[in-house]
């Protein structure tokens, strides 16, 4: 079997509080094969979204082992995993978090002025990314001028157009109704099993999470085994 995506054993996250011990993830055993769609629901405050930024690097575990695409994050200096994330980890947020003076084209570019790029370069890749989310007729378009669906699609091709192989979603359909959520988790199957890429979404909508091939529970931190 090829290596999985996502490889985690005891995965551990302690915060120290004065004299209290937090522990929002608790020795989490998981692997993701690549290319899966995996929601994560829990009650609040059970860790997913602790989980989230272990997974992309926003933070590091206490202890355990976090490995990505063979590479293990979890010992990464802080410098190394702004890198890492930025060249592997495509974060999607409920509310969009688009820049409101930039257009639909000029948000999914911001990822790419990181790196030395040649401007046409960026261009064709901004290009194909709208494209692919099926926003190609709102490229000069504003937040504001667009829908909901339509700014989270406008996140979603900024969250892919550095080509990242891993995916994190949190609630992203939180914010939406009915229907553009249904074309939002369309995208989002066709993503993983199309495009190849591998998603974890945070969701509290079993809708949502039906959507996914594999719904994960987390309760104070440890992970509840589907039944
Ligand atoms: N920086 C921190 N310092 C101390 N405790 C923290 C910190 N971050 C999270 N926690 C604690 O860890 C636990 C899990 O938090 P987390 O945000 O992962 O939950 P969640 O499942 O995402 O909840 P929600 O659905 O409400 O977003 C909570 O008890 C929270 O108070």
């Amino acid at each position: 079997m090829s290596q999985p995506m996502i490889l985690c054993r005891g995965l551990t996250k302690t915060y120290q509080k004065g004299s209290t011990t937090v522990t929002p993830l608790e020795a989490l055993d998981l692997e993701v094969p690549e290319g899966q769609f995996l929601a994560l629901m829990g009650p609040s405050g059970s860790g997913k979204t602790t989980l989230l930024n272990l997974l992309s690097g926003i933070d590091s575990p206490t202890s355990g082992t976090l490995e990505i695409a063979g590479s293990e994050i979890g010992s990464l200096s802080r410098g190394q995993l702004t890198r890492w994330r930025a060249r592997n980890i495509g974060y999607i947020f409920q509310l969009y978090h688009l820049v409101p003076i930039l257009t639909a084209f000029e948000n999914v570019e911001l990822p790419l002025l990181l790196d030395s790029m040649s401007k046409s370069e960026r261009r064709e890749k901004v290009e194909s990314a709208l494209e692919l989310v099926g926003l190609s007729d709102r490229m000069h378009h504003r937040p504001t001028e667009l829908s909901g669906g339509q700014e989270q699609r406008v996140a979603i091709a900024r969250a892919l157009v550095a080509d990242p192989k891993l995916l994190v979603a949190d609630e992203p359909t939180g914010d939406l109704d009915r229907e553009s959520a249904t074309r939002i988790l369309e995208l989002l199957q066709a993503l993983a099993h199309e495009h190849g890429k591998t998603i974890v979404m945070v969701t509290h909508d079993p809708r949502a999470a039906d959507a996914a091939d594999r719904t994960l529970h987390l309760e104070k931190g440890l992970l509840i085994t589907q039944p």
